[in-house]
Parts: C-alpha cells; structure tokens; sequence
C-alpha cells in the first residue's frame, strides 16, 4: 500500500497510521513524544500522526507510563500492515531485517535507527525501496539526534566531500571522558553508560567498534555516492585502552578519541574506525561525554562540524520524529525521501594505499645504538619520523614515544612488526593512530 493511501475522515486532519516496531530505550520516547507533541507535528506535516499499535516482544513487560498498554502486540507483520509509516526500533539483523523488507515492498515508509542493519544489508534495503516505490529515512542510525544524514544526504548533495571524520559513538566517548576525567575504571565507566541509555542492548558493539563501523560506512556510503559495507571497515575498539595510556596522553596535551575516519583519494575510499590520539586543540578533542561530532571537508563548503548528543532515548527519538514528520509532510503533500546514491562505485583502498600516521610508546634497552636500531627499522620501512621523546625509566631502561609522519597502514604495521623482535626493544607498550595536525 502507498503512503498517498493517507486517510481524509471529512473536513478533519488526514490521518498518518504510524506503527512502532521495538518499545525501548529509543521507542518509549517516541511514543512520549508523539502523545505530548502530537499536535505541533501535525501541523508541521498536514497530517495528525495516529499510532497504530507497538509491538513489543512480551506484551507483560512493565512499561513506562505514558505507553498505552491496549496498542501493544506481539505480531510485528500484522501491524506493519495496518500502517503507513513503520519505525523499526528494535535493533539488531533479524527479526528487523524481515520487518523492514516486507514494509517497502509493501510500499510502506520505514524510518529506522539501525545502523547495524543498513550497514550489513544496504542493498537488499535499498532494492525494496526501489521494488517496493518506498521511502526509507535513517537520521536516527548515525550520530542519535544529529542531523548528519540529511545533511549528506540532501545539504551537501551539490558538493563533493573528500573527508568525514568523526566521533560517532556515544558509549565510547562516555567512556574514554570519564576514564580520562574523573579516574574512573574501564568497566565503572561502561555500567554508568548502559544505565544512561547509550549502549546498544550488546555493548560489546559499542566497545569493540562496531557501532562505529557501522556507522562509518553509512556515512562513507552517503558522502562518496558508494557502497560500503561494515564488512569493509577496518575496526579496533577501545577495550585495549588503558587508564594509564588515556592520563599520558592528557599529560602530554593530547586527547584519545574513537573516531570513525572515511577519506576519498584519487585511488578510491578509505574507511576506518580506531582510538586515536588528537591534540586537545583539535575541534574534536573537545568533544565531551556522550557527545557525537562529525567533521565534514567539502570542495566547495570547506569544514563544517556536526555536533550534538549522539546516543540516549530522547535526543535519538528526535531524530525518529524529524523522519516521520517528514515522511508525513511527503503524505500529505507529494515527494519523497532521496534513494540511493551509489553511482560512483569507488574501489576501497586496503592497507597498502591507505594514508595513517601512529605514535608508538616503546621500552628500550638503554645503551649506545637503541634508538638508532629502531630509527633504522623506521627508514628501512619507508616511515619517515616525526618526532621521538626519550625518557629514562627508574628500572634503567629508555622509555621511548615515536610519532610518525604520514605514511601507510600496511608499513606502519610492518614497522610494529619488526620492533616486537627487535632485540633492543624490551616491549611495544602502545601504537595508536594520530589524527588532526
Ligand atoms: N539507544 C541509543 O542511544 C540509540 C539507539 N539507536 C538504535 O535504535 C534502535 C533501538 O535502540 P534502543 O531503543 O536503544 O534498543 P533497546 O534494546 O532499548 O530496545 C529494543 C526493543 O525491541 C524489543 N524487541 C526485540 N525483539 C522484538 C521483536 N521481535 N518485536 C518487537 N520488539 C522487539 C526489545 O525487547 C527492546 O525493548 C537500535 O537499532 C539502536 O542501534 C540509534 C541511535 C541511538
Ligand atoms: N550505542 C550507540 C547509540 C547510538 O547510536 C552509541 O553509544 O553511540
Ligand atoms: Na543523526
């Protein structure tokens, strides 16, 4: 069924039948919102918003106050059919995947929050879009209530954009801030982010990088008019980021980031999501808690910043309720959601033509020749140096910090390689990526 089935009951408002898929962190809020602004958003889109029923997964589950127990189901399939516009709110491959499949070839609208699920199965989405004559608005999938998609996806569609690089995951974020501000633990730092409603309902996505990557490739996806894949991206999470290493970096003015980094070289795409360390005059630096940015360079706009809360029930319900008027105002009034732009078909660049630079912190026999055999190992590698900083430990060996100029993943990785059987190396304490100048 189409969207422009809306029904007219007289001289009153058309009525837009919503249906919400996943009652959560995410979907509860929705629901407030609906029933608190429902009024504002109606006259914003033409079209009164009537939410058609919830479905949950156990109808007996205590739910905040403000859901209405008599629209809740446990049959997803039934009620995408009584709908217009489904918000899939549950997260996840399947059942959401199947859900959001049979509502665009049904011709039904899906707004959706599940970056995990476009990131792994973006063609198959956007080929029911196009089977189905659908619509499919994503906002709330990347960065929570940051307007990031409509501005890849609409703002910036007459420019072309060379580099998105950003912090895209709120729970990371949380974590690292409050390691590197307040002393608190690893794990301290993670319960405090799942009871705030940042973590995904596995928050080993959240940590390991997952998220992320699948964030990044979503944004790549819409800044370069391509397909990536979460499979494409490279991803080190923060879980081998230790409360030491997040204090040296704060002592020597630099900040550790979990960034999401997608470039566009002649060649093709790089994509990749790992910690990185930032100086902390870099616009991203400043980035706090469960705040999200994403930085954008464009040939002809220059750098724009996105900034905003990335994560959490509220701020990302905003971002559904941004889709959903929209897609009501296209009801009631013509127009649709952009489809997929994937024209340009750039290769992805492996690790041989992917630009990064790192800093490696080493423990070093301290004698004549050390650094020089480790110099050594940098220029035989083709890593040109950028700076080292030496530092004797009260154990008598050398603690070294070696920044690299930019050179490639793959022989920066060589590099690291070589030093761990290097024989005055007594051990590779750290090797992040270095971002910004
Ligand atoms: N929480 C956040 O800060 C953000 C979440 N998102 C995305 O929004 C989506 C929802 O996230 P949350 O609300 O945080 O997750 P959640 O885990 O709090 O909510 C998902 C809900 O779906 C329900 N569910 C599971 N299987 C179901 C089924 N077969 N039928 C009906 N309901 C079912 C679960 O019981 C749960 O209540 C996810 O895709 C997530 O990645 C996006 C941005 C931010
Ligand atoms: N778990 C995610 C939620 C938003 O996408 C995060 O922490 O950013
Ligand atoms: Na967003």
């Amino acid at each position: 069924m189409s969207i422009s089935g809306v029904t007219r009951t007289g001289t009153e408002d058309p009525v837009v039948r919503v249906a919400l898929l996943g009652c959560g962190t995410v979907g509860s809020q929705v629901i407030r919102l609906l029933r608190e602004h429902g009024d504002d958003w109606a006259a914003r889109s033409g079209a009164r918003l009537d939410l058609v029923g919830v479905a949950v997964r156990d109808t007996s589950v205590p739910r905040d106050p403000w859901v209405p127990p008599e629209l809740l189901t446990t049959d997803a399939s039934a009620l995408i059919d009584r709908a217009d516009i489904v918000v899939e709110l549950i997260g996840g491959i399947e059942p959401a995947r199947g859900l959001v499949l049979q509502a665009l070839r049904g011709g039904r609208t899906v707004v959706t929050g599940n970056k995990a699920l476009l990131a792994a199965h973006g063609p198959e989405l956007h080929a029911a879009v196009e089977a189905g004559d659908a619509d499919l608005y994503y906002e709330a999938a990347v960065a929570g209530a940051i307007p990031v998609v409509y501005g890849l996806r609409e703002s910036l569609a007459g420019d072309n954009i060379v580099t998105v690089a950003g912090i895209v995951n709120g729970t990371t974020n949380y974590i690292l801030d409050e390691m590197a501000t307040r002393g608190l633990s690893f794990e301290q730092a993670l319960q405090q982010a799942q009871a705030l409603g940042y973590a995904e309902a596995d928050p080993t996505a959240d940590v390991d990088g997952h998220d992320a990557a699948a964030k990044a490739a979503i944004l790549a996806s819409l800044a370069f008019h391509t397909r990536v894949s979460v499979d494409d991206v490279p991803v080190a999470g923060i879980r081998g980021i230790s409360a030491e290493e997040v204090s040296a970096a704060a002592g020597a003015g630099q900040v550790v980031k979990l960034l999401a980094v997608a470039r566009r070289t002649t060649g093709g795409v790089s994509v990749r999501v790992h910690p990185a360390l930032l100086p902390d005059t870099h616009p991203l630096a400043a980035v706090r808690g469960a705040f999200n940015a994403v930085v954008v360079e464009a040939e002809s706009a220059g750098r724009l910043m996105f900034y905003g809360q990335g994560a959490g029930g509220t701020p990302t319900a905003s971002a559904v309720l941004s889709d959903v008027v929209a897609a009501a105002g296209h009801a009631i009034r013509g127009g649709h959601a952009p489809r997929e732009s994937a024209y340009t078909q750039l290769p992805l660049l492996g690790p041989e033509e992917t630009p990064a630079r790192t800093q490696v912190q080493l423990r070093l026999v301290d004698r004549p020749g050390s650094l020089a055999a480790v110099a050594g190992v940098y220029g035989e590698e083709g890593v040109s140096i950028e700076s080292v900083h030496q530092q004797r430990s009260d154990d008598g060996s050398a603690r070294v910090v070696i920044t690299s100029h930019i050179a490639t993943e793959a022989s920066l990785a060589r590099t690291v390689e070589r030093l761990v059987t290097e024989s005055r190396v007594q051990e590779v304490i750290s090797v992040t990526h270095v971002e910004g100048e």
